[in-house]
C-alpha cells in the first residue's frame, strides 16, 4: 500500500462518476468541486467505463482495498452495474446516492457485486426534505432505502447533513435507525469550505454531547478517528471533518473527479492531476505523485493563525 509523507496509507479511493444530479441540495459541495450541474443527459467529459475499470485495476495493484462511487448522482450513470461488475476482486464496493434510482435497480447493483450503500436523507419530513433538496422525491428516497434493504445491501447508512436546516430532526432520525435493523445513521457536519454559508453550521460538539448522554456504547473508528454511538439499538456515526486535525491525520482516501483528475483532498482543487490518456502507466505514475503530494488539510495545508483562526500554510501558496 502506498503511504504519504505523513504516514497515511492510501487504502481507499472515491470515484466521482458524474457531476450531474437530479437534485439541487442547498448545501452541496459536489465532493469538493462546487455546485452540481444539469442537464441530466450523459456528458462527454466523463470518464468512460473502461477508464474507470482500468483505474481500479491499477490502484488494486497498489493494495487499495475499498472503492466508493459517488458524484453528483452516480446512479445517473447507466453503466454503473457494469463498472461494479468489473471492479477487481477483493475490493469492498460501496455507493453514496440520493436514493431516487434505487427502486428497480438495487437488485441489479447487488447482483453486480455492490456490498453496501449510503443514502442521503436529511429529514423524515416531506416539506423540509423538499426545501433542502429542491426536489419533491421524498417518497422515492424512502422507497429507495427499502429497495436497498430488500436487495440485501448491508449496511444501509442514512447520510444526514447536520446544519441549521436539519438539526431539529436529529432525535427522530436517531429513533428511526433504532427501530429499523439494517439501517445506520451518519450525521455529517455541514462543511462550509467549498459550499460557503458558514452561518448555517451548528456546533457539532453539542451533537456529540447529546449522543454521549444517551449511548449504551461508544466506539472509535480508525478511519478519520470517527466516533460511533449505539443508542436504543441503533448505530449513529458522526462525520466531523471541519477544523479537525485528527480527522485529517487519519484520512486514507484519494479521490478521482468525473473527468479523470486525481485529487488528494476533498477541500483542495489546487492539487488536481490529470491522468492523461489513462494508460496503465500514466495512472500508476500519477497515482504515485498524488500520494506523494497529499497532505492533511487541517494541521498542515491550513494552520492556525495568531488569532486562533486558520490560514493557508505559506509552503502551499501557489504550489
Ligand atoms: N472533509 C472530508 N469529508 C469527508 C470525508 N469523507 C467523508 N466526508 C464527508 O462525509 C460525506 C459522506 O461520505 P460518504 O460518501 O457517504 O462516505 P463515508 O461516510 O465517508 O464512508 P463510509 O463510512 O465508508 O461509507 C462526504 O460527502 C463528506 O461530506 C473526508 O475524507 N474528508
Ligand atoms: C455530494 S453527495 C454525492 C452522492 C449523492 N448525490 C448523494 O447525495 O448521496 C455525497 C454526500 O455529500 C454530502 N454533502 C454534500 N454537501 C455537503 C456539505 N456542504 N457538507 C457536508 N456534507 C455534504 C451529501 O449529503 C451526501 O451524503
Ligand atoms: S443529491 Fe448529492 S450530488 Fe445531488 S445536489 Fe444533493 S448532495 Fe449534491
Ligand atoms: S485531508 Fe482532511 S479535509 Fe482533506 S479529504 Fe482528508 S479528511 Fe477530508
Amino acid at each position: 500500500m502506498l503511504v504519504d509523507g505523513f504516514g497515511r496509507e492510501v487504502s481507499g479511493v472515491r470515484v466521482s462518476l458524474t457531476d450531474r444530479c437530479n437534485f439541487d441540495c442547498v448545501y452541496c459541495h459536489n465532493e469538493g468541486l462546487g455546485d452540481t450541474r444539469g442537464p441530466m443527459e450523459p456528458a462527454d467529459n466523463e470518464m468512460g467505463t473502461d477508464d474507470v475499470v482500468r483505474f481500479l485495476e491499477v490502484v488494486r495493484e497498489f493494495g487499495v482495498e475499498k472503492v466508493k462511487f459517488t458524484g453528483g448522482e452516480p446512479m445517473l450513470r447507466q453503466d454503473l452495474a457494469e463498472i461494479i461488475r468489473r471492479t477487481p476482486d477483493g475490493m469492498e464496493t460501496s455507493l453514496t446516492t440520493n436514493g431516487t434510482f434505487l427502486p428497480g435497480r438495487a437488485e441489479e447493483l447487488r447482483a453486480a457485486g455492490l456490498d453496501r450503500v449510503n443514502v442521503s436523507q436529511d429529514a423524515l419530513d416531506r416539506e423540509a426534505f423538499a426545501e433542502i433538496t429542491k426536489a419533491g422525491a421524498y417518497d422515492k428516497v424512502l422507497e429507495g432505502v427499502e429497495a436497498a434493504l430488500d436487495a440485501g445491501l448491508d449496511p444501509v447508512k442514512l447520510n444526514m447533513v447536520v446544519f441549521d436546516g436539519t438539526a431539529e430532526f436529529i432525535p427522530e432520525m436517531v429513533e428511526h435507525v433504532g427501530d429499523n435493523s439494517g439501517l445506520r445513521l451518519q450525521l455529517i457536519e455541514y462543511m462550509p469550505e467549498i459550499a460557503g454559508h458558514p452561518e448555517w453550521a451548528i456546533d457539532i460538539a453539542r451533537v456529540h454531547e447529546w449522543l454521549d448522554e444517551r449511548a449504551d456504547r461508544i466506539e472509535h473508528r480508525e478511519m478519520h478517528d470517527r466516533r460511533r454511538y449505539w443508542v436504543d439499538g441503533g448505530m449513529v456515526e458522526i462525520v466531523d471533518p471541519v477544523e479537525n486535525e485528527t480527522f485529517c491525520a487519519n484520512c486514507h482516501r484519494v479521490r478521482v473527479t468525473h473527468e479523470g483528475y486525481l485529487k488528494g483532498c476533498l477541500n483542495r482543487n489546487d492539487d488536481l492531476r490529470p491522468m492523461g490518456e489513462m494508460s496503465r502507466d500514466e495512472i500508476r505514475t500519477t497515482f504515485r505523485e498524488v500520494v506523494d503530494n497529499r497532505v492533511p488539510y487541517y494541521g498542515e495545508y491550513m494552520i492556525r493563525d495568531g488569532d486562533g483562526g486558520w490560514e493557508v500554510n505559506e509552503e502551499y501558496v501557489g504550489a
